[in-house]
């Protein structure tokens, strides 16, 4: 079931009008659909029932605290970067016993937060960080349980720009390197050696990748017990792909039953941090023709959406479904449809096949992941207000920015 679909000629969200909506709200608006984050969630916990496993969704897909919220009342473990995000799970009351702390860059300060507030597991990414988390563990008299993410080198087969499996990547700990540094993690006093961690990439749209990953993980498992280091978790990151043109990435639950049919039987607990793959089809993104403007190559739809709302198209050449909210009946024409930015690269999608007439509103589908999360005040523009639909009813969970904000705790030279 799609909870956005047309009915009565009219793009539904839920069992709200996209066009009430909009005009209850303004453009531009993200909208969110409560049902589809909850569906997707269960689509991964349901796919390892039978085997121990944390589902922690990876909050930099869609940060919001209403998000947030409706996984964590289904349970959700959460996979942070940030202390910034921690802040966020928590307040959305989230179980920090249930939060895993990946990234390349944690400080001293955001160490000390999350050991003070108990999370899961630290994802540690390189030598340098285990030493630290070490001494910071030490100096609050705590033991930091760690897990080390490693770069299984393996070619995700994704955009360049979203791979992070390869030895090129500034992410994850070599897996030549990694016995030692785990052999090291075991002897910190500060540490607690819990698991091994790997994530290949974001938006892929086949197993095999993830399983030769698996692979590599479970080889260097293997070879740690041997050395007396035992491994209670593997961790095998986000990265399952969704649908935004054409693409069939595997179901949840197919890859799933691969991961589990690769373990063979081995008690080793799972932890995925899928993000894209429970947010980005629960959302859409609604902005207005402003005018329409043709020249001799173009015809461009100005709209009041941009980069800075959703920068996906512009940074990855993305492409990303735009329907019309209440589509027309006519001739068709190819637009570009172009925000308001000064920047040649502003668009949100190229050549569609659209009847357009201004005023007229526009969706941007799958725009629930790496959507509002990437927006920025670029050109000063405030950022687009959120809405959650749940059946028919609907919620303002984060106000459009207002002009007058845009400056707010900066200070003219005395
Ligand atoms: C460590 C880590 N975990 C999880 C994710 C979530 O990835 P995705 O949104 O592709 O599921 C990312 C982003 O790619 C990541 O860097
Ligand atoms: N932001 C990216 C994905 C990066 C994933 C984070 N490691 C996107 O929109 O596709």
């Amino acid at each position: 079931m799609d909870y956005f679909l047309y009915k009565d000629g009219e793009l539904q969200a839920e069992d709200c009008a996209v066009a009430q909506l909009a005009q209850t709200y303004g453009t531009p608006l993200y909208l969110y659909s409560r049902a589809t984050l909850e569906r997707h969630w269960h689509a991964f916990d349901n796919a390892v029932a039978n085997h121990p496993h944390l589902i922690c969704y990876a909050v930099k897909a869609n940060s919001n605290l209403a998000v947030l919220n409706v996984l964590a009342r289904l349970g959700s473990g959460f996979d942070i970067v940030s202390g910034g995000e921690l802040a966020r799970v928590i307040e959305a009351g989230g179980d920090p016993k249930k939060v895993v702390f990946s990234g390349v860059g944690k400080t001293v300060s955001e160490m000390e937060m999350a050991l003070e507030l108990g999370i899961y597991c630290f994802n540690v990414e390189s030598a340098a960080e285990l030493e630290q988390l070490n001494l910071v563990a030490l100096r609050l008299g705590k033991v930091a349980p760690v897990s080390l993410r490693v770069n299984p080198d393996v070619d995700a087969g994704t955009h360049p720009y979203i791979s992070t499996g390869l030895k090129e990547n500034k992410f994850g700990i070599a897996m030549e390197e990694a016995e030692a540094i785990f052999l090291r993690a075991h002897e910190l006093a500060g540490l607690e050696v819990k698991g091994a961690d790997c994530h290949i990439g974001s938006q892929l749209t086949e197993i095999q990748p993830f399983l030769d990953a698996m692979d590599r993980m479970l080889g260097l498992i293997d070879r740690l017990a041997e050395k007396g280091v035992s491994i209670s978790h593997l961790d095998v990151g986000g990265g399952l792909g969704v649908t935004y043109d054409d693409e069939v990435p595997p179901q949840p639950s197919d890859y799933a039953s691969a991961l589990l049919e690769r373990l063979a039987g081995r008690e080793l607990k799972l932890i995925f941090e899928p993000g894209r793959a429970i947010a980005a089809n629960a959302g859409i993104f609604v902005t207005q023709v402003l005018y329409l403007k043709q020249n001799s190559e173009k015809n461009f739809a100005l709209v009041d959406g941009a980069m800075n709302d959703l920068i996906r198209p512009s940074l990855y050449s993305a492409w990303q479904n735009i329907i019309a909210v209440n589509p027309r009946q006519g001739d068709t024409l190819n637009y570009d449809i172009v925000g308001p930015v000064c920047e040649t690269g502003d668009f949100l999608g190229k050549d569609r096949s659209l009847v357009l007439e201004s005023g007229d509103l526009l969706a941007v589908r799958s725009s629930g992941a790496y959507g509002f999360t990437m927006s920025s005040n670029y050109n000063s523009r405030p950022r687009a207000a959120e809405v959650m639909v749940d059946g028919s009813a609907h919620y303002l969970v984060r106000e459009r920015e207002k002009i007058a904000q845009l400056w707010q705790g900066e200070q003219l030279l005395p």
